[in-house]
């Protein structure tokens, strides 16, 4: 016992290093070079490409080092980015051939890209237009390649190897100095992670004739690997917060000034309602752009429309999508023209309603437990969640089905994660009528599995191996949940199989027609880890 905390596991005898990888962190370089050797003589296959593509993660030591020195991302970052786009055989105005809705936010990206994709896959399907629906979202939940979709499909492996490597020879083999903004990247080099993934996005959508694709910003926007569009078929600002304040700044203004960098003059541009600090520089930033940045209030045709969850938040990204597709077809289609007053369309009201957008506020049922998943990792984000769990968890009540609650929660990246617990905690308390928080409360890393670690999607050079193995941040975590909710019984379990585990064994003790009500938040990377576990499969 830890300060009434229960250690489940010696976490010094867990192989939380081990990994399906065969190159350490200590030993990168002369290994990353191994990797791109073997990659070269080998088929090539998907496996390979993403060992190739892992190599090109910043180790964590080079991100500390840039840290202090203060070192962000600043308007190079675009300019190589174009550079090598120009090594890749493409200038920025080929990109317009790909119709790009361009989406920025700090919360409800991803959703409402996968929103716009679904609405004009469905007038594919119906009509014709456009010819090809291309998605780039980020993170992934499972594995990489859901992270560039054609037809809402995340690309096959097959496709992937074949489009990585492609892109691969294309920068080794470039001899080129300067990109066309006279930025020097060195010869044969490569982008990072992140700048590779949307290189070869941009890659594979114009070479399988996508006309429509939605792209989801990394991190801010104006400075984000995804900003060499210049001309996009309309650009969306979802709800913005507090998130990556080591690179966007401390404050919602700030963050704001980032996101709206995507904002292009003359081209469509909407947003949702705002905090007024951040609804005030995006209305600034729109004027000195000369675009005309519509602020949407709820869209009224969505009255009847049944949007999962039926909450506020996703009836924001809803709205934005919607205008976002209206904007897109109005380009592809001459025929087509939005009604604001009508009823929606078919086509959208099917897009809205059939979307999948999986590991967000995701219920899924087994023997004795429910698992309620979503991958929130914002303080904003992670309230929503707890709202939708303890309205989950009331309805089993009702049933009376619903047994002790469980919270597995893990956040590896962020250092003021901590602060992400009071508002989780207190959201389920508030909403038992009991005053009960979690019964059981469980934090683990993100390593997968007990005995072979990471799966090869997951690994992530970009953390301090050491807070891993001793589970730092989990054990910061743990004591602040003793102090929230002393009655919780509170555990730390290194992986994220063991928890689930943990999870399944509670429901053992539980009467016959009750089931654990477990969530699990915190992190995509746990809970993409998590549901490859449940449902024993890659869940693509
Ligand atoms: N508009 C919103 N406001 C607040 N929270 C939201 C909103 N939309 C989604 N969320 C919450 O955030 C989670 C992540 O949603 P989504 O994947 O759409 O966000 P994102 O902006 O792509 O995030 P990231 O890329 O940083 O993971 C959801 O599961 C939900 O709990
Ligand atoms: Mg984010
Ligand atoms: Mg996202």
């Amino acid at each position: 016992m830890l300060c009434g905390i229960q250690l489940t596991r010696l976490v010094s005898r867990s192989p939380l290093l081990s990994s399906s990888l065969s190159f350490s962190r200590s030993s990168s370089t002369p290994l990353l070079i191994r990797t791109v050797a073997m990659a070269a003589s080998s088929p090539r296959s998907y496996n390979d490409a993403i060992d190739a593509l892992n190599s090109l993660q910043t180790p964590f030591a080079i991100i500390e080092a840039r840290r202090k020195a203060g070192i962000r991302p600043d308007a190079n970052s675009v300019l190589e980015m174009r550079a090598y786009l120009a090594r890749i055989g493409y200038s920025s105005s080929d990109l317009d051939r790909l119709g790009i809705v361009h989406v920025a936010g700090t919360k409800g990206k991803g959703s409402t890209c996968a929103f716009v994709d679904s609405i004009l896959s469905q007038y594919h399907g119906s009509r014709g237009t456009p010819r090809k629906v291309g998605l780039f979202t980020s993170p992934h939940l499972i594995a990489v390649r859901e992270r560039i979709r054609i037809g809402s499909r995340p690309l096959s492996e097959e496709l992937f190897a074949r489009y990585f490597f492609q892109v691969w020879d294309r920068l080794e083999s470039s001899q080129a100095a300067a990109g066309d903004d006279g930025v020097v990247v060195a010869p044969g080099s490569k982008p990072i992670y992140a700048r590779y993934l949307t290189l070869l996005s941009y890659h594979v959508f114009l070479s399988e004739g996508v006309d429509a694709a939605v792209y989801e910003t990394g991190i801010g926007g104006e400075y984000d690997a995804t900003n060499v569009v210049d001309r996009p078929v309309a650009a969306g600002i979802s709800t913005l917060g507090i998130d990556h304040v080591y690179v966007l700044g401390h404050t919602v203004d700030r963050i704001a000034w980032h996101k709206a960098g995507i904002l292009k003059p003359g081209r469509p541009a909407f947003t949702v309602e705002q905090v007024p600090e951040a609804a005030a520089v995006l209305r600034e930033r729109a004027a000195d752009k000369g675009v005309d940045l519509r602020v949407l209030p709820v869209d009224p045709r969505l009255a009847g429309v049944k949007i999962r969850p039926d909450a506020a938040f996703q009836k924001k990204n809803a709205t934005l999508a919607i205008a976002l597709a209206e904007a897109a077809l109005q380009r592809l289609d001459p025929a087509f023209s939005p009604d604001p007053h009508g009823p929606l369309p078919r086509e959208f009201v099917d897009g809205l309603e059939q979307v999948v957008w999986r590991g967000r506020c995701e219920a899924t049922e087994e023997d004795r437990v429910v698992w309620h998943v979503d991958g929130a990792h914002t303080v904003d984000s992670l309230k929503m969640a707890a709202r939708w769990f303890a309205g989950e968890w009331a309805e089993e009540g009702k049933r009376s089905r619903a047994g002790p609650k469980v919270l597995i929660f893990n956040q590896q990246g962020r250092v003021e994660a901590v602060d992400f617990l009071d508002g989780l905690c207190n959201t389920v308390k508030k909403a038992d009528p009991a005053g009960r928080g979690f019964e059981h409360v469980i934090f683990c890393t993100n390593v997968t599995y007990a005995a072979t670690g990471y799966k090869r999607d997951f690994v992530n050079h970009q953390y301090n191996p050491k807070d891993i193995e001793n589970m730092t941040m989990q054990r910061v975590f743990a004591e602040r949940w003793s102090t929230l909710d002393p009655s919780a019984n509170v555990m730390l379990i290194p992986t994220i199989e063991e928890a689930i585990n943990k999870a399944r064994s509670l429901g053992e003790t539980v009467e016959d027609d009750q089931k654990v009500q477990a969530l699990i938040t915190g992190s995509l990377h746990l809970v993409g880890g998590a549901l490859g576990i449940i449902e024993k499969a890659d869940a693509l």
